[in-house]
């Protein structure tokens, strides 16, 4: 019996053309399975659209689009065991990257149809689905200067040049964090609670490694005195990202925890897997192992 796949497609998601990507997704899969396509559009929710397609039977669900778009999709997938792939073409696609998906979407694919089910962990912040992480200060306030309008034309370096602005500006809070093992109160430019991270994902490195399947969420919180330490800090964070080195620095602390709950005095921005959203404070809940993703198939894989 031939496989049928469901493609959730975001035309609007990262700077491809749509079009061309659409082809080439098309060319990998359609002589191998049937695969009926679902573009998204602003009428329904990417959450909706996975719904139907899911009521109408498949044995895989494929998204097309970045954070935003898998993030909407997870709602309807969160607790299944239905197989799903990723086929990163958004801007940050942050979630992909943490999974070693290919940003090449041929590669990411011709992937998908040799790839293993693996279970990966998810979150709820405030309710809603979670796949990547929850920035609270600096993060949002980086998402919130960098336009969409922007983010189509530069693409990452629209996050890059907001970013060193927003660092240059040191804009401490209060922030009370509790989780269920103890409560701390403290100064923060930024906390950041990652359910998995792109090496990208600078303010989610305080740890080395962000697991994705650890059923733990990772929490970071920077706190440079100064903006030469903000800047230094900025620059520790980023290694660890890339190297798996762990930062050794007094201003940035992290502890893993399942249930994180932040309060910030005055209120803070807050994002939600690279979107902001509205939130007096944030409750996070890990959800381990709760999403099925179809991973690239290698030999005695793990992500430790
Ligand atoms: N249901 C929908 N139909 C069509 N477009 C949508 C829908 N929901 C959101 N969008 C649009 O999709 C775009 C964002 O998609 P997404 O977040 O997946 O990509 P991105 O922001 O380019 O990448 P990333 O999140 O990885 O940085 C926005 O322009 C948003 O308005």
């Amino acid at each position: 019996m031939t496989t049928t796949a469901s493609l959730i497609f975001n035309p609007n998601a990262g700077q491809n053309d749509p079009v061309e990507d659409l082809v080439t997704i098309r060319e990998v899969f359609e002589s191998k399975i049937n695969l009926n396509i679902h573009p998204s559009h602003k009428g329904v929710s990417t959450a909706e659209l996975t719904h139907q397609a899911i009521k109408q039977g498949t044995d895989m669900i494929l998204i097309a689009g970045g954070d935003g778009t898998v993030s909407s999709a997870a709602e309807a997938l969160i607790g299944t065991d239905i197989p799903i792939g990723i086929i990163p073409r958004g801007t940050v696609n942050a979630f992909a990257k943490a999974l070693n998906i290919s940003t090449n979407i041929k590669a990411a694919c011709e992937a998908i149809l040799l790839g293993r089910p693996h279970r990966v962990d998810a979150a709820t912040c405030n309710g809603k689905p979670m796949i990547v992480l929850a920035g609270i200060g600096l993060e949002p306030e980086t998402i919130a200067h960098s336009s969409r309008r922007i983010k189509k034309q530069f693409g990452m370096l629209s996050f890059v040049l907001a970013g060193i602005k927003e660092l240059g500006e040191l804009k401490t809070f209060e922030a009370s964090i509790e989780t269920e093992n103890e409560t701390m109160n403290l100064q923060a430019v930024a906390v950041t609670i990652a359910n998995t991270a792109a090496p990208t994902s600078l303010l989610a490195h305080g740890p080395a490694h962000v697991i994705p399947d650890d059923g733990l969420l990772d929490v970071t919180i920077f706190a440079p005195s100064n903006r030469k330490n903000a800047f230094f800090g900025a620059y520790h964070l980023l290694r660890s990202g890339f190297t798996n080195d762990a930062t050794h620095r007094d201003d940035i602390q992290y502890f893993k925890a399942k249930n994180v709950k932040v309060e910030t005095k005055p209120l803070q921005k807050v994002s939600l897997d690279g979107d902001p959203i509205e939130a007096n404070s944030v409750e996070i809940n890990c959800i381990p192992h709760s999403l099925n993703v179809l991973l690239p198939a290698l030999d005695n894989f793990t992500f430790n």
